[in-house]
């Protein structure tokens, strides 16, 4: 299939110039898999900082980026500031963002157009939530949320979709490779019936929620899982493991 490996580190509202020193020290150690495309996911006003520590094969992105080049946007920043300070890459609509800030889907597909018309890659998440799980709402949510998204994307070549289940996000509670295969498989049929056979193919879809070192391998091995995004353990050396989770 030949979809290249792709795992995320999404460092939250986490870090400081001490710790960031020290965990761009133990990533530059690696060892890394070469064959792996690594982006790690860093508070806006540590990029420059962090990209500056990293080996070049380690992209940057940042966690947020609103739809309007410049302007009157208080506490916002622009895709090409972004990439101005060394982030290629960006996550956008991470629960969190959806949840705490209150972004709708159609919010979160005019940013990610507009990250990539920018010429940013960008890591789209999705997922449902405990709630909507147990009412067995899973797949209309996920379709919902891509849905949105493939309405104002026409060239998916850089973009990651990431599903996040909302429950096993920071909840220890990880989706078993079953639940998560199964939710990658439908999502990746619905891009093939909504999209294109050839997007289907070719899109990279990441697990994320509660991935560990212990965890990575019998995820990362299942067949439409091209990587992971991971929260709490991209902080961490074990991060690394994770990277090598297919070796
Ligand atoms: O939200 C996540 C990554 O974006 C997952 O977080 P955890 O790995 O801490 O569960």
């Amino acid at each position: 299939m030949g979809r290249k490996f792709c795992v995320g580190g999404n460092w939250k509202m986490n870090g400081s110039k001490a710790s960031i020193t020290d965990l761009c020290k133990v990533l530059t150690a690696g060892p890394l898999d070469p064959n792996v495309e690594i982006v790690v996911g860093c508070p806006a006003v540590y990029i420059s900082f962090a990209r500056s520590l990293l080996p070049e094969s380690i992209r940057v992105a940042g966690q947020n980026a609103y739809k309007a080049k410049s302007g009157a946007f208080t506490g916002e920043m622009a895709p090409s500031m972004l990439l101005d300070v060394g982030a290629d890459w960006v996550i956008i609509g991470h629960s969190e963002r959806r949840q705490i800030f209150g972004e709708s889907d159609e919010l979160i597909a005019e940013k990610v157009a507009f990250a990539l018309a920018e010429g940013m890659k960008v890591i789209a998440c999705i997922g449902e939530t405990l709630q909507e799980r147990e009412a067995g709402q899973t797949e209309a949510v996920c379709f919902r949320q891509t849905k949105a998204i493939a309405a104002t994307v026409k060239d998916w070549t850089n973009v990651v979709i990431a599903y996040e289940p909302v429950w096993a996000i920071g909840t220890g509670k990880t989706a078993t490779p079953a639940q998560a295969q199964e939710v990658h498989a439908a999502l990746r049929k619905w891009f093939t019936e909504n999209v294109s056979p050839e997007v289907s193919d070719a899109i990279r879809i990441q697990y994320g929620g509660s991935v560990t070192a212990a965890n990575c391998r019998e995820l990362g091995s299942q067949p439409d899982i091209d990587g992971f995004l991971v929260g709490g353990a991209s902080l961490k050396p074990e991060f690394v493991q994770i990277v090598n989770a297919k070796q």
